[in-house]
């Protein structure tokens, strides 16, 4: 398996093409739907319904959070909650400020724009939305060098929805011409099981509440993710039992698809039992602990590392990659005693 492209794994939390094709069915349509993240819909409903009793247009909303929350589905809930059309493009696909000029003089009053990974976009860019976004006029150069003239032009009033995985890679003056910004948290269990029973009912497959919970528990905290394992469950149930979906079933075909009972996968396992069983628990180097599971160090520092970190498995620190009690509890080994000889460490490097 190719580790680099991450999209490869189960439980990767970038989309892939099955998603892309099933997720559309899938995302809630109004605020009522839209699972979880109290803090910031409560905050949305409040700007949109205040925007909708003055007649204006909403202010422009910045989301940010990590990939798969739901900041593509809160953007079109936006726009479904003002009754206003969408336009949907990414930073990466407007390189030169005439892209953006060309869509910007196109929109419509009240309409919404989406601009997907707005950290990407180009710098000329970038300073043609400041200017569009404080005073909805953007200034477009005709001719080159001394000769060139900028013609102002006025634009409708829009709201635009910036989203970014990478909200510290905002230069300033472009967060601050957003009138909201709303970070996205990963989702607790019980909301991912919300999320679970509605996809389910979506999908037409039966799921028992331990089913959802089993689900749940591994799908890392990621909407996106706990959709794709109720495919991969559903597909289980349906070949191999009754079409029911019950713990029994979701635990068994996860099993198979190797996410273990915390969303841990194949990779994730292979750094921690390499950083407990050969280094008994660390500190050891980043680029040791990536020759001793077989792969770059770059993928274990951007594709297995964040969620060990954030499951408080791993932790780093200056002196090298350490595990936590809770590492060695989740793999059912014995941490090391400190000191004596034929120590749990020297266990560790020949017992296993
Ligand atoms: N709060 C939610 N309630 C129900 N389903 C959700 C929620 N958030 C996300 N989803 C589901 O998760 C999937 C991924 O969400 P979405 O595409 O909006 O994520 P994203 O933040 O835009 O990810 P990316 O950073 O990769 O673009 C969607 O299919 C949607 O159905
Ligand atoms: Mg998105």
């Amino acid at each position: 398996m190719n580790w680099d492209d991450d999209t490869d794994r189960i439980v990767a939390p970038a989309a892939d093409g099955e998603d892309t094709a099933v997720e559309a069915a899938l995302r809630p349509k109004d605020l009522g739907e839209f699972v979880g993240q109290e803090k910031v819909r409560q905050q949305l409903d409040l700007v949109l319904k205040a925007a909708r009793q003055r007649g204006a247009t909403a202010d422009h909303v910045l989301l940010s959070g990590a990939p798969g929350l739901g900041k593509t589905t809160l953007s079109m809930i936006i726009a479904a909650e003002m009754g206003a059309p969408i336009r949907i493009t990414s930073g990466p696909a407007i390189q030169h400020a005439g892209d953006l000029a060309a869509i910007l003089s196109s929109l419509q009053e009240g309409e919404v724009l989406f601009l997907d990974e707005i950290h990407r976009m180009s710098r000329p860019a970038e300073e043609m939305l400041y200017m569009a976004m404080e005073d909805f006029r953007v200034d477009v150069i005709v001719g080159k060098g001394p000769g060139a003239t900028a013609i102002p032009l006025e634009l409708p009033p829009f709201t635009l929805v910036g989203a970014t995985t990478r909200a510290g890679l905002l230069p300033p003056p472009l967060r601050d011409r957003f009138g909201f910004t709303g970070h996205m948290e990963f989702y607790a269990p019980e909301e991912l099981e919300r999320v679970i029973h509605r996809s389910a009912g979506l999908l037409d497959v039966e799921i028992d509440p331990a089913g959802a919970a089993e689900i749940a528990g591994r799908s890392r905290g990621t909407p996106r993710i706990a959709n794709r394992l109720l495919r991969r469950v559903r597909d289980y149930a349906q070949v191999r039992a009754d079409g029911v979906i019950t713990r029994e079933v979701a635990a068994t075909a996860l099993q198979v698809y190797e996410v273990d009972g915390r969303g841990l996968d194949r990779l994730d396992r292979a750094v921690l039992e390499a950083l407990l069983k050969l280094f008994g628990g660390g500190p050891v180097g980043l680029s040791t602990l990536a020759v001793a599971v077989g792969e770059e160090r770059e993928t274990v520092e951007e594709v297995a590392e964040p969620f060990l970190v954030r499951e408080g498995l791993l932790a780093r620190t200056p002196r090298g990659r350490v595990a936590t009690p809770a590492a060695w509890a989740h793999l059912g080994l014995v941490p090391p005693q400190h000191g004596g000889t034929g120590s749990g460490g020297q266990q560790g490097l020949f017992g296993v």
